[in-house]
């Protein structure tokens, strides 16, 4: 890289920098911590400015680390997410308060964790902002450690990316020795993670059946990463226009967030959320009763006929990137004996953009999805293309109308029309 390149680096971060101060100052926030809080109320500048600042500082930190270092960067990350989860299944994150700091010794003592081991991984988490050495032997939290612990959702969702997907990711290679081509979902890294001589494992849903404790830690997980502005269900609710639609049926909808933004940004609407039935009797218990009279709750499985006859909108968000294009194929064509004249099915899916249309670190988080889906369930993040070839290659009465991708939004709302 140039010393030309170097400078354009810095100055990106400089100009983005000076928008990210102006949006502190014009919503008077006191910090950019605290407007950052819901990052996905940011204007579009705003927004726009963050991810460059993210993207520039990246490439400023690997250009000025040089390949080296940064190859011992590189391999020392897995030692990062590894002390991490000693620390949160040894529950030390969980014991120190969230507003003041607590003594090595008592945690110790509550823990059972040895104060050697114990200090060594509080200070190096503390080296990347996890935790934090208010002054000697007085650990307190940093946002990062806050956020993994303020709320049970946020908790148990870090427990489940810690415990279930961090060995995943140490198996892809040994899930494509087995399967070179990747062809066969149920034979993906997750079903190699999790096979034992006494059970076949094909992917992460069949593991979360022999452990239902760990689904709820992952319907958690996907609860919390709306949270984030690439994945808030805001998106949904501001993707669309809403305002002449009566029912939508929120296809594999998890505990339900979905459905719950939608309707309280758009009280008249109706939502049928529809999941496994395990999903919808812990969603039963936990839905707040205000959402009781908007949304209606369905055991059922997409690939089963669809039983819901009379919606306008079918929504499909962020389920079919956990399939191989053989099961998306069976999962619309499911779909199809519901489907009349006029009615909607939406699809909200990363669409994948082409090589060098979109900065670094947009680029990233798709590229990163994409091992995920391929490590965990066998499936893919696709392009726009793909999508509407595998949808109308099902049903040729489903019109494709549109592709639009909110601000900040990671997610792109493809919109079907049944003609
Ligand atoms: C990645 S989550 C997406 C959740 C939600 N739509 C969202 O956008 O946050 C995929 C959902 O599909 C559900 N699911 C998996 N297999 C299913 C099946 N056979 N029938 C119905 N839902 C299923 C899962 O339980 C989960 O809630």
């Amino acid at each position: 890289m140039t010393r030309r390149a170097l400078e354009q680096l810095i100055d990106t971060i400089a100009v983005n920098g000076e928008v990210l101060k102006q949006q502190v100052r014009r919503e008077d926030h006191d910090s950019l911590e605290n407007c950052l809080a819901d990052p996905c109320r940011m204007n579009g500048d705003a927004s726009k400015a963050r991810l460059a600042v993210i993207d520039a500082s990246k490439r400023l930190v690997r250009l000025v680390t040089g390949p080296y270092d940064l190859f011992y960067d590189m391999m020392s990350e897995v030692f990062q997410v590894g002390a991490i989860r000693a620390l949160m299944n040894f529950g030390i994150p969980q014991l120190i308060p969230l507003h003041e700091p607590l003594a090595a010794i008592v945690l110790e003592l509550l823990s059972g964790l040895g104060r050697d081991p114990l200090r060594r991984l509080i200070r190096y988490t503390a080296s990347y902002g996890f935790l934090q050495e208010v002054e000697p032997e007085m650990f307190g939290h940093t946002p990062l450690s806050a956020l993994c612990v303020h709320d049970s959702v946020a908790t148990r969702s870090c427990m489940w990316n810690l415990n279930v997907t961090f060995p995943v990711a140490s198996k892809i290679y040994e899930g494509l020795k087995v399967d070179p081509s990747a062809s066969d979902n149920t034979r993906c890294a997750a079903s190699v993670a999790y096979a034992s001589p006494e059970k076949q494992i094909t992917n992460i849903w069949d593991y979360h059946r022999s452990y239902p404790k760990l689904e709820l830690g992952f319907h958690d997980y996907i609860n919390a990463t709306t949270r984030s502005a690439y994945y808030s269900a805001l998106h949904a609710v501001r993707g669309f226009d809403w305002s002449s639609v009566q029912t939508v049926v929120d296809i594999g909808g998890s505990s339900g967030h979905v459905s719950m933004a939608l309707t309280e940004a758009h009280p008249h609407l109706h939502c049928i959320f529809e999941d496994l039935p395990d999903v919808i009797s812990e969603s039963r218990q936990t839905l707040p009763p205000a959402y009781a009279d908007k949304i209606e709750y369905l055991t059922h499985s997409f690939f089963e006929p669809q039983p819901v006859a009379s919606a306008d909108y079918f929504l499909l968000r962020f389920v079919l990137h956990n399939w191989s294009d053989e099961d998306v194929c069976r999962i619309i064509a499911n779909l199809s004996p519901a489907l009349r004249p006029g009615m909607w099915v939406l699809i909200a899916d990363i669409a994948v953009p082409e090589i060098g249309s979109s900065s670094g670190q947009v680029e990233a988080i798709v590229r990163c999805m994409d091992c995920r889906m391929l490590a965990l369930f066998g499936g893919r993040e696709r392009t726009k293309n793909d999508i509407v070839a595998l949808v109308q290659g099902v049903d040729t009465r489903l019109a494709w109308k549109s592709c639009t991708q909110p601000e900040g939004s990671m997610a792109s709302f493809l919109a079907f029309q049944c003609v």
